[in-house]
């Protein structure tokens, strides 16, 4: 586990007011159309004009966060600051054993500045679509190459943000996406027969505008904050603190870590059955859905003995007393996903602590999770709960010869460490891998050392004008392009008005 934590500088001066129209040469362009848009900003693909690197470009409208803007500093800050220690990680070659790397799975900011009219976060690039689309695609996720994966990764990520003392709040599908991939070298899942999904390597945690360090004072920690379908149950009883004389709120318990905890409960089941533990019909229904620890629960499902571990997992997330709740370097070694883990002690909620599986709505009780056959510390990867040997679950083919298993072991090996080098890579140069070709002849630079220097003690690290003056005159090569878009270049000009829909979204401060 990484220590060290990221505490922010509560002295940097926020400037609500961006540079003269026309005043610099813009060096970012974007082009394309949307990638995404959320409740406060459009995201856009860009380039950085002088690099020709690609980036994802959120623009945040300043009118709709108006009253929030404190809200956006924070999240800026916090960003910069991991995407800092992840440099920082990458200088010192910071690796571990486990098949993920926490702090590549994080969204990395790379540069940020201000408009007349938007706050623009300049951002590691991803694919268009995120874990919530691809869950709805496939219907659900396949259960042991890709629930399992993915959960293991988004382990390693709680387990790096939690290190850095960063509480995320707002862990659901839709703000997990996927890397986009540039380097053609890379392992692929069509070149061989492979124990997971390889995409879990490509997950990305974003949108951390309701992150917070865990030092930022009760009052932070017991904001209404959050998805109502993901959030935990003692971030419901902060709801209507407002109601409550200040005494009164003193007695209500800030919460911390745990709730991304509960958060990763509700995602692994959603990846895993394709719908949520607690939705019903109405907001209210549902919370007291999370207040009574009342989920769905299919019959068959229930007593699929091959889903054990997975309702044992999910049980250890969903337990209704955040002290309780395992930490994120806890469920490492939980068998649901421990073989993803350098590590492999035994974690069992039968074993471990004893919870009792609450009745579901449709009054029907679970069956006390089913114990792994294994136990202690892994020596290879065993990607299927077997006691005999090596088993591809994705075929669930004859168990194989030690010989053939330490051969494929090896192979394995291979394709996690050049996916992790991959990674790594991404994150120190803050630009795409390409092919080299496509690299010659270009010019190399950081982002940050390009383009007018921001004002003295500005949140500005680049400029921006709106003038055609900065009209682009290149184009995306070929190969770093999505075959979707277009190659002309436009300026960013007039955001599209942002969406804002206070519905069923828990967005209340
Ligand atoms: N770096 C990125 N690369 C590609 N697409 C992205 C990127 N960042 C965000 N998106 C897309 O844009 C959408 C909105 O982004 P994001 O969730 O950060 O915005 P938001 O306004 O904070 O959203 P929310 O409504 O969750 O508060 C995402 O769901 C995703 O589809």
């Amino acid at each position: 586990m990484v220590t060290n934590d990221i505490s922010l500088s509560t002295e940097v001066p926020w400037l609500a007011v961006g540079p003269k129209d026309g005043a610099e040469k813009c060096k970012y362009v974007t082009q394309g159309g949307l990638l995404g848009d959320g409740h406060f900003s459009v995201v856009k693909e860009c380039m950085n004009v002088y690099t020709r690197d690609l980036f994802a470009l959120k623009l945040v409208s300043k009118k709709t966060v108006k009253n929030k803007l404190e809200l956006i500093r924070r999240e800026v800050q916090l960003l910069a600051a991991i995407s800092e220690k992840i440099k920082q990680m990458e200088k010192r070659q910071y690796f571990t054993m486990d098949i993920f790397e926490g702090h590549h799975h994080v969204l990395q900011l790379f540069d940020y500045f201000e408009t007349s009219e938007s706050i623009a976060l300049v951002m590691q690039l991803c694919s268009k679509g995120d874990l919530y689309e691809k869950i709805i695609e496939q219907g659900h996720l396949d259960l042991n190459t890709q629930v399992r994966s993915y959960t293991a990764c988004m382990v390693s990520v709680l387990e790096f943000l939690h290190g850095q003392n960063i509480v995320h709040r707002d862990i659901k599908a839709e703000n997990v996406l996927f890397r986009l991939r540039v380097n053609w070298n890379e392992p692929h899942e069509s070149q061989g027969d492979f124990p997971y999904d390889l995409t879990a390597h490509d997950l990305i945690l974003a949108d951390f505008g309701f992150a917070a360090p865990a030092d930022s004072g009760a009052s932070v920690f017991r904001e209404y904050v959050g998805t109502t379908s993901y959030i935990a149950p003692e971030i419901v009883h902060c709801k209507d603190l407002g109601r409550l004389s200040p005494s009164e709120v003193e007695h209500v318990e800030p919460y911390g870590f745990a709730v991304d905890i509960w958060a990763l409960g509700v995602l692994t089941y959603f990846m895993a059955l394709g719908y949520m533990p607690f939705d019903c019909d109405s907001g209210e229904e549902t919370l007291n859905c999370i207040l009574t620890q009342d989920y769905y629960v299919d019959e068959r499902d229930e007593n699929d003995p091959k889903m054990s571990q997975f309702w044992s997992f999910v049980q250890l997330c969903f337990d209704l007393n955040p002290k309780e709740r395992p930490m994120a370097t806890e469920l490492k070694k939980h068998p649901f996903i421990r073989d993803y883990f350098a590590r492999g002690t035994y974690l069992e909620s039968s074993s471990a602590t004893p919870h009792s599986m609450k009745r579901n709505e449709m009054g029907r009780s679970l069956k006390a999770p089913r114990k792994s056959c294994s136990s202690g510390t892994l020596t290879y990867m065993q990607l299927e709960p077997s006691c005999n040997g090596y088993v591809s679950p994705a075929k669930s083919g004859p168990v194989l010869e030690p010989e053939t298993a330490a051969t494929r072991q090896r192979a394995l090996m291979q394709v996690r460490d050049t996916l992790k080098r991959a990674l790594s890579t991404t994150a120190l140069r803050g630009e795409f891998l390409v092919l080299p070709e496509v690299t010659k002849g270009m010019k190399k630079a950081s982002t940050f050392k390009l383009g007018p220097q921001p004002p003295a003690g500005s949140l500005m690290n680049g400029c921006y004008s709106t003038t055609p003056e900065s009209r682009s005159t290149v184009n995306t090569p070929r190969s770093v392009s999505r075959a979707s878009s277009s190659t002309s270049m436009t300026i960013v000009q007039n955001p599209q008005p942002v969406r804002y829909d206070d519905d069923d979204e828990g967005i209340v401060i």
